[in-house]
């Protein structure tokens, strides 16, 4: 509009000022004597005059978009629940079976102010009551189907001086998304998830998994080694983009039964905030399956594969007399080590994958190759520094008397961390249980110098495998 034509501000306002407050007058007595539409008509009118002389403008966000939900509203609400201030006086709060923390969201009418770089912004949620009988209009089927099913319509108005409109939305509503975003992956339930042939459980189920790195009895410098690593990956978006290396991270977790390897897994997942994906390769038909499922992963995620030696028998793909390798009627090795090395570097970001196994010796040397699997984690028996976690646990301990006498005991014996945590559960008298575990002990100790005096009698040497970790005895009998 050329300015010229545009009214003066004192014109205007002798204009608006009475009708300003017959519109006052209008809204004290609208409720018994004015119709509801000429009372909207009006006010939206003034609003408009008032708005054209402002310096503030205003962005509504809707909740729905036709019949799905917009996500900006969304985003918005999540946003907003980190801006709740001592000044707002009335605040929403819920919880919904994918949450796990109770959430705050603004109320409506309640103003939420924000800033951001040389930004001042101001949130309010506007809430109107659905007439069921509402009808007419461009979009009327659509504000009906609404109304069956829903009693109120939201939307957000984003308001600021007008010279930001376009730092606010490029930079500012960008800002939004990707806090709200980084919201909901720390508070979203983990779930996890099993492949129902070539697809994954859409639903899965909340893992609600107790195992954190506070309560895993692992060698604390080999705990702190695994959160460090951890932590890079997670902060490492960055980097892995500098370096043109896919955002992923192998792990291979070996250990007898009972030492913490689905543990760590739990732990892992509650750190991150990851879902996990349980994959049974014996439940896989062939490779073409493998390759769906490996490619619908969701980002953060872990995909975890136990007992990798037995759940499946694993082809070496360098292995030329096996006519198995080229067939595409299984799962093979090579099916595997294709998404580890190619596809999967390619698709996605921000995934784990970890392989499990109780016997590290009976793996493929491709798997171990250097570069493949990034951290080997060998999970052994219970340590002395593992056995003070579980008795801190289990009894809330850190000392006892016995102590000495267990350190010693644990260092003849082999005893899984399982193995002691079951002991320590029998009493939750520390006395009783402590006292219950050296007897426990006493006698795996005598128990185990017998056994290992006549394994020693009847086998070959034990071989090292490349590891360090020993392979099982072979008897000769
Ligand atoms: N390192 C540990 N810290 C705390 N608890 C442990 C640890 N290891 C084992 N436990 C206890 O023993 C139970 C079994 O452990 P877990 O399933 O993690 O062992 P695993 O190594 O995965 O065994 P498997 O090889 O049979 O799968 C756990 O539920 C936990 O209560
Ligand atoms: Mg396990």
């Amino acid at each position: 509009m050329a300015l010229q034509n545009m009214p003066s501000a004192r014109s205007v306002l002798s204009v608006i000022a009475p009708l300003a407050a017959s519109a006052v007058l209008l809204r004290s007595i609208s409720s018994d004597f004015v119709p509801d539409e000429l009372n909207t008509y009006v006010s939206s009118k003034l609003y408009k005059i008032f708005k054209y002389f402002s310096s503030e403008f205003t962005i509504v966000i809707e909740e729905f978009r036709g019949l799905s939900r917009n996500q900006v509203f969304e985003a918005a609400d999540i946003y907003l629940s980190t801006k709740v201030t001592s000044s707002t006086t009335r605040v929403k709060l819920g919880m919904t079976e994918k949450e796990k923390n109770v959430a705050i969201t603004v109320d409506k009418n309640e103003e939420v102010f924000d800033s951001f770089e040389d930004l001042q912004v101001k949130w309010k949620l506007i809430s109107t009551e659905v007439k069921s009988s509402s009808h007419g209009g461009p979009g009327s089927h659509l504000r009906d189907l609404n109304a069956t099913l829903r009693s109120e319509v939201r939307s957000y108005e984003l308001s600021f001086h007008k010279k930001h409109r376009a730092k606010v939305v490029t930079a500012y509503l960008a800002h939004v998304l990707e806090t709200s975003k980084a919201i909901k992956e720390e508070t979203k339930a983990i779930k996890i998830r099993t492949a129902e042939y070539d697809n994954w459980d859409s639903e899965g189920t909340n893992l609600d998994h107790p195992m954190t790195f506070k309560n895993l009895a692992l060698d604390s410098k080999l705990k702190n080694e695994i959160i460090e690593d951890l932590e890079r990956f997670k902060n490492g978006k960055e980097f892995y983009r500098r370096t043109g290396r896919a955002w992923k991270r192998g792990y291979l977790l070996y250990g007898p039964p009972g030492t913490g390897k689905s543990s760590l897994v739990a732990a892992m997942a509650n750190y991150l905030n990851f879902d996990i994906y349980d994959l049974d390769l014996t439940e896989v038909t062939n490779n073409s399956d493998l390759r769906r499922l490996l490619l619908s992963l969701s980002s953060r995620s872990i995909l975890v594969i136990e007992d990798i030696d037995c759940s499946i028998k694993l082809q070496n793909r360098n292995s030329k007399d096996d006519p198995e390798v080229t067939k595409e009627d299984k799962v093979t090795l090579s099916g595997l080590l294709n998404f580890i090395d190619g596809l999967w570097s390619c698709c996605g970001e921000e995934r784990i994958i970890i392989f499990t196994t109780n016997h590290v010796e009976k793996l493929d040397p491709a798997l171990l190759r250097p570069g493949r699997m990034d951290m080997h984690i060998l999970m052994s028996y219970c340590t002395f520094s593992a056995f003070k976690q579980l008795a801190f646990n289990y009894l809330g301990i850190l000392q006892h008397p016995c102590f000495t006498q267990i350190e010693d005991l644990l260092q003849r014996a082999d005893l899984t961390p399982a193995e002691i945590a079951g002991e320590l559960m029998k009493s939750t008298d520390p006395e009783v249980s402590i006292h219950g575990l050296l007897s426990f002990l006493e006698h795996k100790v005598a128990e185990q110098s017998t056994t290992k005096t006549e394994a020693e009698a009847c086998s070959v040497q034990k071989p090292l495998n490349g590891l360090g970790q020993q392979i099982e005895c072979q008897s000769i009998l």
